[in-house]
C-alpha cells in the first residue's frame, strides 16, 4: 500500500542501537543514588557547583542554536520551542544561585573539573557557523533529554528521593520539561528525515558523544574522575 509504511523516526532507531550507552547516561549510579536516597551530600554539592558552570556555558550554545534556527529552519515554531529552552535556562541560573546558598556552596570560586571543561569545549565547538542547524538541534535534544530522563526516574514509582532533593529532580523531571524534550525530539526527527546521509551520520556521532560526556559528568559528580 502506497504511503502506508511509516518509517521509524531516526532518534528512536539510535536509542535502540545505542541502548546501553543511553542507559549508562540516564541510569547512572549518581542519579540512581539520588533515587534510592543514598547519595553523598558532598557529591550532590559537587554536581551543583559544576552544573552551574556548565549551564552558564550552555547559554551561548543555545543562543547560537537560535541563530541557526532563524537562518536555516523551515518551520517558525522551532524558534518558539528553543526560546522556551532559553526561558528555562534563565530560571535555572536563578535556581542554582538559590540552591547553592541553601547548601552553602560558593559559586564564585568553583574550579571546573576536567570532564566539565571538556564538555564545555565540545559545546563551544558546536557553536561554530560550520555546524549545521540539524546537528546542533539534535545535540540540544540529547543534552536536555538525558537530564529529563535521569531526574524523572528519581521521582518515578519506587523512588526514595529525599524531600530536600525532590525540587532538583522536579526541575528537569517535571511533565512540562518532558513535553519540551518531546518537541525538541520532534524537531530533530523532522530535520533528520530530510537530511542527506552524511548529516545523519554526523548527527548520530554527536549524540553518542553527548551521551559519553553526560556519563563522565555524572561520574565526576561522584568524585570518580
Ligand atoms: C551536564 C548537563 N547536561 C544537561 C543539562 C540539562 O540542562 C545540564 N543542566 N547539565
Amino acid at each position: 500500500m502506497e504511503g502506508a509504511k511509516k518509517d521509524i523516526p531516526m532518534i528512536k532507531k539510535w536509542l535502540n542501537q545505542h541502548h546501553q550507552l543511553y542507559t549508562a547516561a540516564t541510569r547512572h549510579p549518581f542519579t540512581l543514588s539520588i533515587r534510592d536516597g543514598s547519595v553523598q551530600l558532598s557529591a550532590f554539592k559537587r554536581w551543583l557547583g559544576q552544573d552551574y558552570i556548565f549551564v552558564r556555558a550552555f547559554v551561548p550554545f543555545v543562543a547560537s542554536l537560535l541563530l541557526k534556527a532563524w537562518k536555516e529552519s523551515d518551520d517558525d515554531s522551532d524558534i518558539e520551542v528553543i526560546l522556551g529552552g532559553v526561558a528555562a535556562l534563565n530560571d535555572e541560573i536563578s535556581w542554582f544561585k538559590r540552591e547553592a546558598s541553601k547548601w552553602n556552596v560558593s559559586l564564585s570560586n568553583i574550579v571546573p573539573q576536567k570532564a566539565n571543561l571538556e564538555y564545555c569545549r565540545f559545546l563551544e565547538s558546536l557553536m561554530s557557523d560550520d555546524v549545521e542547524y540539524t546537528i546542533a538541534v539534535t545535540a540540544f535534544w540529547a543534552i536536555e533529554a538525558v537530564y529529563q530522563e535521569s531526574y524523572a526516574h528519581c521521582l518515578a514509582d519506587g523512588s526514595k528521593t529525599s524531600e530536600e532533593l525532590k525540587e532538583t529532580c522536579q526541575r528537569w523531571g517535571n511533565d512540562d520539561f518532558g513535553r519540551y524534550c518531546g518537541s525538541l525530539q520532534d524537531i530533530a526527527n523532522r530535520r533528520l528525515e530530510k537530511s542527506p546521509e552524511d548529516i545523519i551520520s554526523k548527527a548520530e556521532a554527536i549524540v553518542i558523544r553527548v551521551l559519553e560526556y553526560e556519563v563522565e559528568f555524572w561520574s565526576m559528580s561522584r568524585g570518580e574522575n
